[in-house]
């Protein structure tokens, strides 16, 4: 049987993810694997609205991140798990780590606090009864936050979390760096300010290191 592969995508707002999780969606079907590409908050109906009110009404940090986590929980459940039983590669834009990072080092939400409703929301869910799930690699999308600001300002309207200042995002910049250090090397930096290409081309080569997908330029 195959074995299933969480790997999930970070980083500050505008940093890339989401123009480059389908690349690697497609490359991972090319080789033969079926790949999930799903989000957070959201994935799931339920999580889906309750995104809805995490992007657009006024709520407490306490509210925030117990919302987060509830929607993480039914994602998990219906969605991540079993896929992941399926032998599937899960890919998800975004994880618990934008928790540490918006909640914890945005909103200054206490970080054991975190570690504890991490551990509750992600135990016990049928795969490994007794362990807590987490990603086999996080690709963290690294983008100074002046930068980041400057290619949304060019996308879109922003959303409650886009709107916020400059300092609310070195603050999560610096909660996903001290994530990575706690981690070790289940985070990848990839240096998004870079050209789309070679974007593209460092989190290939990420995931062909660990052996799950062929070197680039091998034969298929
Ligand atoms: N390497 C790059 N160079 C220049 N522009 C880029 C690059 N990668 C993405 N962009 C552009 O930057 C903007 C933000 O990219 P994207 O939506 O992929 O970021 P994101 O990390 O998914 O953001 P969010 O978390 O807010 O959804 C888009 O307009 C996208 O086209
Ligand atoms: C999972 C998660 C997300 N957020 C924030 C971060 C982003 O601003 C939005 C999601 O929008 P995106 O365009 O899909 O990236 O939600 C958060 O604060 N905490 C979390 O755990």
């Amino acid at each position: 049987m195959t074995t299933g592969l969480f790997i999930t995508f970070e980083g500050i707002d505008g940093a890339g993810k989401s123009s480059h999780i389908d690349a690697l969606a497609r490359a991972f079907a090319q080789a033969g694997r079926t790949a999930l590409v799903t989000r957070e908050p959201g994935g799931t109906p339920l999580a889906e609205k309750l995104r809805e009110l995490l992007l657009h009404d006024a709520m407490d940090a306490l509210t925030e991140t117990l919302l987060v986590f509830a929607a993480r929980r039914d994602h998990l459940a219906q969605v991540i798990v079993p896929a992941l039983a399926r032998g599937e590669v899960v890919l998800c834009d975004r994880f618990t780590d934008a928790t540490f990072a918006y909640q914890g080092g945005g909103r200054g939400f206490d970080w054991q606090v975190l570690s504890q409703m991490e551990q509750l929301a992600q135990t016990g869910l049928g795969l490994e009864p007794d362990l807590m799930l987490n990603p086999q690699l996080t690709l963290w999308f690294d983008l100074p936050p002046e930068l980041a600001a400057r290619r949304l300002a060019a996308a879109r309207a922003p959303d409650r979390f886009e709107a916020q200042p400059l300092e609310f995002f070195t603050r999560v910049a610096q909660g996903y760096a001290r994530r990575a250090a706690e981690a070790g090397p289940r985070f990848a930096r990839i240096d998004a300010d870079r050209a789309r290409e070679h974007v593209a081309a460092q989190m290939l080569a990420e995931v062909a290191e660990r052996g799950w997908l062929p070197a680039q330029g091998a034969a298929a």
